[in-house]
């Protein structure tokens, strides 16, 4: 993106990438904060903040590699600058907090660094390495896929509206947007845009969700009248659209271990006229009493995330090693605990947001290995360089005695 030269954009992708990197706030939330402080950006200038600082969160490693020293508070001016100097094309204005940056010196540094694939792709040598043990060639192309920027998906709310009339009402909004035959529910906006200020969104006409992501609900097969647990619900992303699916009829048991997702959840569910979800907090006896009583389970699992770097690139630098192991032993707990909860004959799917196979298909041979009352239908990983959308994995299994 070329360089607005203008030295208040530059405090606030600098300001930005200081809560984010060192003060451990969300790209997202800092990026939306930010350009909430100056009323007076148009559209161009916040354009060029938000795109830079994400461009910064994803390939901090190669700046780094061609800055040749480690991304500090002191160093972030520097840090911006050698971002931009590493394209030729480019013209650095000529501001005092750049006068260190040499563009020659930076494209050599660049050429030597980025010899190394971890660094010429952007990720932590950990990351990198558990990846390629356990996708070996095919990680190199998640890597890579990961690193583009992620398209807005929309998802029509079938309650409301469908999306031929969704999609003529937002191009009367000069907003053009395409239809995704694979995808049943699924338009794509052209262009990134804040489409939350829309009267469409605000009447609930649609939610923000990926594509990958929208093929879970339709994998559990639910229908109207049946009674369905969603066992991680969070804010409700995957409860919405399994209403949508039943039509309103039935009962969804969204459950989450946090009551401030629910209460979120409750609030989308209103825009979306869904009438049939109930709110459970999850305590200590909840998944006792209810064990046998679900015809349909959902469990989207906490996970690594290491299937939604590009939605979520900061990711890269705050995850530990110590949390994947931590959080597949949570999954296996999940599992074992929660599946108790469908009827027999009932189905569950266990989906994550991650492509590794110690999350998704290790993690279900396991389970099946100790659960020979349950059998798997059907299993699918999403990988982003397939798809060019989030990467997942979703497994069906149905509870046979
Ligand atoms: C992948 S997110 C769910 C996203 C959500 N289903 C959606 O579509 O928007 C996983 C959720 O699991 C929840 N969680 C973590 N540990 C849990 C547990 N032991 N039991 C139930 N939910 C848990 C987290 O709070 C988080 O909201």
């Amino acid at each position: 993106m070329k360089i607005l030269p203008y030295k208040n954009l530059f405090v606030g992708i600098t300001d930005t990438l200081n809560n984010i990197f060192f003060e451990g706030k969300y790209a997202d939330k800092e990026v939306e904060r930010t350009l909430k402080s100056n009323k007076l950006w148009g559209a161009r200038d916040r354009g060029f903040i938000a795109q830079t600082v994400y461009d910064l969160v994803r390939w901090k490693r190669l700046v780094e590699g061609a800055m040749s020293r480690p991304l500090s508070k002191e160093t972030i001016w520097e840090f911006v600058g050698t971002w931009f100097a590493l394209d030729p094309e480019q013209k650095l204005p000529a501001w005092e907090e750049f006068q260190k940056v040499y563009p020659k010196e930076i494209l050599k540094r660049h050429h030597e660094s980025s010899k190394n694939i971890a660094v010429a792709e952007s990720y932590p040598d950990w990351m990198f390495e558990l990846g390629q043990a356990a996708l070996g060639d095919r990680w190199l192309e998640e890597v890579h896929a990961m690193n583009s920027q992620a398209p807005t998906v929309l998802r029509v709310n079938t309650l409301k509206t469908d999306r031929k009339t969704l999609q003529k009402a937002l191009k009367d909004r000069g907003v053009k947007t395409n239809l995704l035959s694979k995808y049943q529910d699924a338009i794509e906006l052209e262009e990134k845009m804040n489409i939350f200020r829309t009267d469409e969104f605000q009447n609930g006409w649609f939610e923000v969700q990926d594509a990958g992501s929208q093929l879970i609900a339709p994998y559990l097969r639910v229908g109207p009248g049946m009674r369905v647990v969603d066992a991680c619900a969070g804010a409700g992303g995957k409860s919405l659209h399994l209403a949508s699916l039943m039509e309103n009829k039935g009962q969804i048991i969204a459950m989450d271990l946090y009551e401030w997702k629910l209460k979120e959840l409750k609030r989308r569910a209103k825009r979306n006229n869904v009438q049939n979800i109930q709110t459970k907090v999850i305590e200590a006896k909840t998944i006792k009493r209810m064990e046998n009583t679900a015809d349909r389970l959902l469990i989207d699992a906490p996970c690594s995330g290491l299937g939604v770097l590009r939605r979520n690139p900061d990711a890269k630098w705050k995850l530990q090693p110590q949390f994947i192991d931590e959080i597949v032993v949570l999954q296996e707990k999940i599992l074992s605990e929660y599946s108790k909860v469908i009827k027999v004959g009932g189905l569950m799917v266990y989906a994550t947001c991650s492509i590794l196979p110690q999350e998704n298909e290790q993690q279900i041979e396991k389970f099946l290995a100790n659960n020979p009352n349950y059998k798997l239908l059907s299993e699918k990983t999403h990988y982003p360089s397939e798809t060019n959308y989030d990467g997942f994995y979703m497994a069906l299994i149905e509870r046979t005695a």
